[in-house]
């Protein structure tokens, strides 16, 4: 296998013709990090979710094609790309924390989605869901398996709903917007951890947001888009020594300048 996932000259168009998204090319291999930046609009969450064949409002590929292991998902039955999304691939989307049920346990919910599809005792599904809660800086684990999403705030719910995406083990973890309702300290954990993911299992990721900053913490490459198109693709590095009339540069400029000295301070 050459790529984990790739993009060929894709197009995606919603119902009554809107093209989204025009002529992205992109492929990632294992252990590799993708960030996708640009402004509310551009197509980001599109193409996202698009990957995952959970297209947003019917959506639909108009041209072009998506390649999972270097095979065209086109003919994936729906029983494959379920097994697909929930064993491989982690998806981190847009509030993930309204994924919970508020009324049932997040130990029940944790215990179940771990062993649906891991072959795991509900012994060590429950040690595993205290690890990975842990792991996500959250207090006290056993509390938190004890509880019901509605007695948690807005952020443990994201975190634990991270938690689980992460539990699965996946070779390729999605992300769009994962941190954007925490604060600055936890939005670096949740980073972290998919770092580690990388480090430790040789997953790839894929993250989404309009912050360039948050996307470069992990990304060896970003993909700049504009408009439904990719403005610039280039290295991390690359991108951030553009010149400040080009669009990346105007990015840059609109995060917060405290953020980008820190940033640069990081890198360098
Ligand atoms: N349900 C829909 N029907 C028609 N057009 C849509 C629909 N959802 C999104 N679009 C259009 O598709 C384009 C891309 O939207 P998308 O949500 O992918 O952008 P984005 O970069 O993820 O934005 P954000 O950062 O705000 O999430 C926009 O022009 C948007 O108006």
């Amino acid at each position: 296998m050459k790529h984990l996932v790739a993009a060929e000259n894709l197009a995606i168009a919603y119902p009554g013709g809107h093209i989204a998204l025009q002529d992205v090319s992109f492929a990632l291999a294992p252990g590799e990090t993708l960030g996708i930046v640009g402004e509310s609009g551009s197509g980001k969450t599109t193409l996202i979710r698009q990957l995952v064949n959970l297209p947003s409002s019917h959506a639909a590929v108009v041209a072009g094609r998506i390649l999972f292991r270097d095979e065209d998902v086109a003919g994936l039955s729906a029983e494959r790309w379920r097994q697909l999304r929930g064993g491989h691939i982690a998806m981190v989307f847009q509030n993930p924390g309204a994924s919970l049920n508020p009324m049932l346990s997040v130990e029940r919910q944790f215990v179940e989605a771990i062993r649906n599809h891991r072959n795991l005792s509900r012994k060590e599904a429950r040690a595993l869901a205290l690890e990975e809660i842990a792991r996500l800086d959250l207090q006290d684990p056993p509390a938190i398996l004890a509880s019901r999403p509605w007695q948690l705030s807005g952020g443990m719910k994201q975190r634990v709903a991270i938690a689980i995406a992460l539990a699965m083990d996946p070779e390729l973890i999605l992300a769009d917007e994962p941190t954007a309702a925490l604060d600055m300290s936890t939005q670096a954990t949740v980073m972290a951890e998919f770092a580690e993911r990388r480090r430790s299992r040789n997953a790839a990721i894929i993250v989404v947001s309009h912050n360039i900053c948050a996307c470069a913490r992990i990304a060896d490459r970003l993909m700049v888009m504009r408009h439904g198109r990719v403005e610039d693709f280039d290295t991390t590095a690359a991108i951030f020594s553009r010149p400040a009339d080009s669009y990346a540069g105007q990015l840059l400029r609109a995060i917060p300048q405290l953020q980008a000295d820190r940033h640069g301070r990081d890198r360098h």
